[in-house]
């Protein structure tokens, strides 16, 4: 079942490092961190962007593999709160584009997260919708990629480490990146994440009156 509203709303008051900090003490050693993913819409100057919400994913592949063609267009089932994570496979091709945060917004997403290459930044950026991507492009899609699979599980293209995103899995993006927070940890990593919050909170205000790192570590970390 994807994170309820409760649990978003509780999650809210973290960042992805927060998150990150809590999966690396139930056992992740990366922490969930997908590598390579930054945001890039809204301009990271123009205020604190974090997405939080269920992944609504979405498998691209190259126009030439045998896979059949996904039936319908992604972009109009979209549910509401849902972050599109968009996997592309290697290519010089934008794989999403301004339209498509259009009709996302529309249909009141809370993000979209492209392991490939977008396009219209510009458009991105002028709509305000929460983009993080791999990198920019120019190209269309069409010709070079087709759709094969919506709401399947997503295997994050990287060189080391094998990362999955399933579907309804939660995602967390913030200035730092993206997270993936899998659905069975969420409910152990929120009493973590409140936690070591706050040990946090204490040694920042510690730190800033002269104690050393290590001190405060040993005093408030668990
Ligand atoms: O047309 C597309 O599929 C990609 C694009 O540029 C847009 O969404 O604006
Ligand atoms: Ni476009």
């Amino acid at each position: 079942m994807p994170a309820s509203q409760d649990i978003l709303s509780a999650l809210q008051e973290y960042t992805t490092c927060d998150v990150s900090d809590a999966l690396c003490s139930l056992g992740f050693p990366h922490g969930g961190f997908l590598p390579g993913l930054k945001l890039w819409s809204p301009e990271p100057q123009q205020g604190s962007t974090k997405i939080i919400g269920p992944a609504y994913t979405v498998k691209y592949v190259p126009v030439d593999d045998p896979a059949p063609k996904h039936a319908s267009h992604y972009i109009d089932s979209v549910p509401e709160g849902a972050i599109i994570f968009i996997s592309s496979p290697k290519t010089p091709n934008a794989v999403y584009g301004g339209l498509m945060s259009t009709r996302a917004q529309a249909s009141r997403a809370a993000g979209t997260i492209v392991d490939g290459r977008f396009r219209d930044l510009q458009e991105q950026r002028a709509l305000n919708y929460p983009v993080f991507a791999r990198d920019v492009g120019t190209a269309p899609p069409y010709g070079a990629v087709k759709v094969v699979g919506v709401n399947v599980p997503i295997q994050l293209q990287s060189d080391g480490q094998e990362l999955t995103i399933n579907p309804g899995d939660c995602l967390v993006g913030d200035l730092n990146g993206v997270v993936v927070l899998p659905q069975d940890q969420v409910k152990k990593a929120l009493p973590l994440m409140a936690k070591q919050g706050e040990a946090d909170a204490k040694m920042a205000v510690a730190i800033k009156e002269g104690m050393p790192f290590t001190e405060a570590s040993r005093k408030f970390r668990i």
